[in-house]
């Protein structure tokens, strides 16, 4: 989801809510955080960025005008509740915290390596195996992917603006996603392709 520039609603100010405003922020979602108290995260945050906007005081009904995500991360379910109301009635996606059945969307458990995203959700089974999950997977991982997405990234923009034949563009990518870099990266035999070795190797995958 592209969040940046979109206006995002954070109800409440605890470690909850900060870890959710602090997701919204790196985003770059413009991040309008209402809540009469906020953690010293939130506060750092809100001083730090010019895109995260604190209003202290509590939640009204109105608050989500514009938003086009809302986030309820209050200890008081009955606040959680009316900010779910007003959502499902603006048409807006709400993310409740305390009580994630009740929201239209939960959090993932996220892994970012670059341009790889994994995400993992137990539905709302157990918030804690997922983190755990991503923990698992964070070993398997490492930087070597990185490098191997950003390689992904640069030669399919190679591909997209060299061919415009959309059939030999497909079979371009097929034999990309083929082509065991991966492995070359893991030895360290792996050399970043030049254009040169990049129009090569589209020539090469031509002929055959
Ligand atoms: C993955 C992660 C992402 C994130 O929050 O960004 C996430 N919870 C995380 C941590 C965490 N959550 C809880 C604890 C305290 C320890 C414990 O109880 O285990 C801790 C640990 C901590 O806070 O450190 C308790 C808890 N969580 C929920 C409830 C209410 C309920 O069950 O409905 C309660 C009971 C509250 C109570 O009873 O007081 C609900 C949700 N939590 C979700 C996501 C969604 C489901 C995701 C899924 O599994 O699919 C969902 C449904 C809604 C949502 O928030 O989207 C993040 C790990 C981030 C990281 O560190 O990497
Ligand atoms: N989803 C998750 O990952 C997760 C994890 C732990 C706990 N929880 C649940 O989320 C809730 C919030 O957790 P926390 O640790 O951040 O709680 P917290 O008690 O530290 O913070 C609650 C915040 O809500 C604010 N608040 C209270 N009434 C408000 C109102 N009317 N309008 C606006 N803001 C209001 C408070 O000022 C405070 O900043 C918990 O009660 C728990 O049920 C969820």
């Amino acid at each position: 989801m592209n969040l940046a520039g979109r206006r995002c609603v954070v109800i409440g100010g605890g470690p909850v809510a900060e870890r959710k405003a602090t997701m919204l922020a790196e985003a770059g979602a413009v991040t309008v955080v209402i809540s009469p108290n906020v953690t010293e995260g939130l506060q750092r945050l809100h001083q730090e960025r010019e895109q995260v906007v604190w209003i202290q005081r509590e939640y009204q009904q109105g608050d989500l005008a514009g938003a086009f995500l809302a986030f309820a991360a209050t200890d008081r379910p009955e606040v959680n509740a009316a900010v779910a109301a007003e959502a499902e009635a603006e048409g807006i996606p709400m993310n409740d915290a305390g009580e994630g059945t009740r929201g239209s969307m939960i959090t993932p458990g996220v892994l970012r390596r670059g341009g790889l995203v994994v995400a993992v959700s137990t539905s709302g089974a157990g918030p804690t195996a997922a983190r755990e999950l991503i923990r698992e997977i964070d070993e398997h991982f490492g930087e070597d992917y990185e490098r191997y997405i950003d390689f992904l990234s640069s030669a399919r923009a190679f591909i997209k603006e060299r061919i415009d034949d959309p059939g030999r563009r497909k079979r371009l990518f097929r034999r990309l996603a083929e082509t065991d870099i991966l492995t070359s990266i893991r030895e360290g035999s792996f050399e970043p392709w030049s254009e040169a070795a990049m129009i090569a190797w589209i020539e090469e995958q031509t002929e055959e």
